[in-house]
């Protein structure tokens, strides 16, 4: 049977000159377009798919999870940089699968309304943050997704930006971002393992001498969170957490390999939320920006339904269909992780009368299925209104953006349902008391925002020039007087 279709590769190197180290996915999307719903290519013979529909992705990924969930084995990201046991390097096994409860246990959608007054402290101190610095806007969502996430993990109180853990966890998920991981996280190593046998000392191993400084800063990202939570509870004195949680779990501490498996799992938690959180709000900031009159509509349903004496809450969250609109909207036009994460298919396949061989490595072209003009007519265009309209209940699942932006099948996001609370109070706080408008600069000349993609896994803008202030002396008091009420 033939391969899926794909651009024409060049002899022995395959289609390496068409996969492009930044914003791989409108090459994909072009490639989906001329091709259909699977795509084709090669590196070297490794062979590469693309599922450009949820049909071909729901079909392989999810009903075939058996054999489509697995990682590709990395040799110098997860051998040499020891992050093989971080849920999204995890093969897919028994350790997997272990981990997966755990998170599951943890951010299952019955525990999310647990967190509730925890999203609402760490949402509230943010817009406090976000008054005082307005220009400093990515630092204070990097500082809210880490703050929430250690406290919700490990149930530590991050007291500062200059907080150790903070630092520590910042340092760790720079040097998995953007040294380990960069370029697909595929070094010379991998295609030529003899490659980890030479010596360090030699030129042209100064891989392995970074591979060994960069795991020792990965196995104290894992160990001193954790030995933290371990020994506030010997101490008596400790937040609920998802460690200490499971720590008195005493069913679940039975588990082989139990603190290994919570270790980890906390670990990779930490390091999967950062820069999917800051991509988001970066782009929902970027809309409201580019769309006031989007920004209005959900000001004035928040203002009719909230009013101005309060900051809004979950229990507001039924009555502000617009609001959610603007959500599921955001979602949709950022596409935080347009590729999804890799999946690597363990035994041949056929698909449609098409052969796709084992180690095959399997992306789900979110972005393609996502800018999908059958499901959204003017894709391009950010337009809350799209979801507002009725359509039947098939339909709707088809449109919601939450059923793509996670991943597919047995690897999808654990974190999927704490997003869904913790990004829709940040994005209703900051619209019910912020207007977000373009900068002006110093001669009065609007600045027009430019954006590049530089992240070759996740499409985080880069720092655009923004205004943002409070849009009364009321809003700005509410933001002040949220820190006295939450102490
Ligand atoms: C807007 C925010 C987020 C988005 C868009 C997002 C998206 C994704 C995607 C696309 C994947 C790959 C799924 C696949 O392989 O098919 C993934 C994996 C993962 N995410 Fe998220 N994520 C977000 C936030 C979070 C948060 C807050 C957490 C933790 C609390 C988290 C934890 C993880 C983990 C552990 C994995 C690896 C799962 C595995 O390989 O089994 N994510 N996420």
């Amino acid at each position: 049977a033939p391969l899926p279709p794909g651009p024409k590769p060049i002899p022995f190197l395959g289609n390496v000159l068409d996969l492009t180290p930044k914003e791989l996915w409108l090459p994909a999307s072009q490639w989906a377009k001329q091709y259909g719903s699977i795509v084709y290519v090669h590196v070297l013979g490794y062979g590469i798919v693309f599922l450009n529909t949820a049909e071909a992705a729901v079909e392989l990924l999810d009903k075939r999870g058996s054999i489509y969930s697995d990682k590709p084995s990395l040799i110098m990201c997860g051998e040499m940089c020891g992050c093989k046991n971080m849920v999204a390097f995890t093969p897919y096994g028994e350790q997997s699968k272990r981990q997966r409860k755990l998170m599951h246990k943890a951010f299952g959608l019955p525990v999310i309304p647990t967190y509730y007054p925890l999203l609402q402290t760490e949402t509230h101190s943010f817009l406090r943050r976000l008054v005082a610095e307005p220009a400093e806007y990515m630092k204070h969502i990097r500082r809210y997704s880490g703050g929430l996430t250690l406290s919700v993990v490990y149930g530590y109180e991050a007291v500062s930006n200059d907080d150790e853990f903070l630092g520590l966890a910042e340092e760790c998920v720079g040097i998995l971002a953007n040294r380990i991981a960069s370029g697909g996280g595929i070094w010379p190593v991998d295609v030529f393992p003899f490659l980890q046998h030479i010596p360090t000392w030699m030129p042209g191993a100064g891989f392995k001498r970074n591979a060994i400084k960069w795991r020792r800063k990965m196995e104290e990202f894992v160990n001193r969170p954790y030995e933290f939570v371990k020994n506030c509870m010997k101490s008596g004195e400790y937040k609920r957490s998802f460690c200490s949680n499971l720590l008195e779990d005493e069913g679940i501490k039975a588990v082989d390999d139990f603190e290994f498996d919570l270790k980890w799992s906390a670990n990779s938690m930490y390091s999967a939320s950062i820069d999917t959180t800051l991509t988001t709000v970066s782009h929902f900031i970027l809309a409201m920006m580019l769309h006031p009159e989007a920004q209005r509509k959900a000001q004035e349903e928040l203002d009719r339904v909230v009013g101005t004496e309060r900051l809004p809450t979950f229990a507001d969250r039924a009555s502000l269909p617009y609001v959610e609109s603007v959500f599921k909207e955001s979602l949709r036009w950022a596409v935080p992780v347009p590729l999804s994460l890799p999946h690597r298919l363990m035994e041949d396949d056929m698909y449609n009368g098409m052969f796709i061989p084992k180690g095959t490595l399997i992306f789900g072209n979110i972005w393609t299925m996502l800018r999908d003009e059958t499901l959204f007519p003017d894709p391009e265009a950010f337009r809350p209104e799209r979801f507002m309209e009725e359509v039947s209940p098939e339909m709707e699942r088809k449109r919601n953006p939450q059923n793509y932006v996670f991943g597919f099948g047995r690897r999808e996001c654990p974190g999927l349902h704490l997003v869904d609370s913790s990004i829709w109070l940040l994005m209703v706080s900051m619209l019910s008391t912020l207007n977000i408008s373009k900068a002006v600069d110093e001669h009065g000349r609007i600045v027009e925002p430019v954006v590049k993609f530089e992240n070759p896994i996740f499409r985080t803008p880069s720092l655009f020039k923004c205004d943002m202030r409070p849009r009364s002396q009321k809003a700005l008091s509410l933001i002040k007087q949220s820190e006295i009420h939450t102490a």
